[in-house]
């Protein structure tokens, strides 16, 4: 079953096409990869698809709704929430405190909620179960500035899982991470697609091809391939929009710029 569905999908600069004409639909459960030169277009889809950027054609439909025109928040209330290039934490908070904001922005007015005490326990029992999801509960009262860069990473995506999404599209969660920190993100998204439709852009290809079911390619802003990591490794069109370089070859360098 379909969750998340992109319809004839585009968007232009000027007279450039950055995203040009792509449908694809997700599939419930399944954990979806993008890939694709630098400028391909990757983020600029996850921006057209979770609304921080509006299409120039096409629509975007989450559980067959229409949600093109929906504002953002209206988005994430529905379930669809996404992580940046990026990093977005608060450097200065603790982790726990990190996550309770992100708690209490979902669940409404923080202080007159705060004031009654069930309201405060059903806080703290959310932030607990957000500190078990994303491993950090060793460093709760640590400020996220004290943190490593992997570790600052599973923050920021516990403040998304504090919207309780049903879709998660995470842009380059491994950017900036060394071997080991990229191994446990790894198993990581591997735990979050356990019970989350997960949609990842990321450039270390052999997590990609280990730990997808389905592999996008864009290129051009045009989506010229969609498989299983196999039939990818394999499809000429994509070795040609790498250049002509192996996929292994293109994560090692990768992984040797962020060691
Ligand atoms: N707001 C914008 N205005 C003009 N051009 C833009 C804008 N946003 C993106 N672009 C251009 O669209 C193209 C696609 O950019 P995008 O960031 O989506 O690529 P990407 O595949 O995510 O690249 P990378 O892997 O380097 O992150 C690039 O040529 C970029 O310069």
């Amino acid at each position: 079953m379909s969750i998340l569905e992109a319809r004839n999908l585009g968007v232009k600069f000027g007279s450039f096409s950055a995203v040009d004409d792509v449908s694809v639909a997700f599939e419930k459960g399944c954990l979806t990869s993008v890939i694709g030169p630098n400028g391909a277009g990757k983020t600029t889809f996850f921006n057209l698809l979770t609304g921080f950027h509006p299409p120039s054609s096409g629509s975007v439909f989450f559980k067959d709704e229409d949600i093109t025109q929906l504002p953002i928040h209206a988005k994430v209330q529905m379930g669809l929430t996404r992580t940046f290039q990026v990093l977005n934490v608060f450097d200065q908070l603790t982790v726990m405190e990190n996550l309770r904001i992100a708690v209490q922005r979902l669940r409404g007015n923080p202080w007159r909620m705060l004031s009654r005490e069930e309201g405060f326990t059903a806080v703290e029992e959310e932030v607990e179960r957000l500190l078990e999801a994303v491993h950090l509960k060793d460093f709760r009262s640590t400020p996220a500035d004290e943190m490593s860069h992997g570790h600052r990473r599973q923050l920021e995506i516990g403040l998304s899982l504090g919207v309780n999404p049903e879709v998660l599209l995470l842009d380059e969660p491994m950017s900036g991470l060394g071997m080991y920190e990229t191994g446990r993100m790894s198993d990581f998204i591997e735990e979050l697609a356990e019970t989350l439709t997960v949609v990842l852009v990321e450039h270390h290809m052999s997590v990609v091809m280990k730990i997808s079911q389905r592999v996008l390619v864009l290129q051009n802003g045009r989506l010229i391939a969609d498989g299983a990591p196999a039939e990818i490794q394999q499809n000429s069109a994509v070795r040609e929009a790498y250049l002509g370089k192996s996929f292994d070859g293109a994560d090692k360098r990768k992984v040797s710029e962020n060691a």
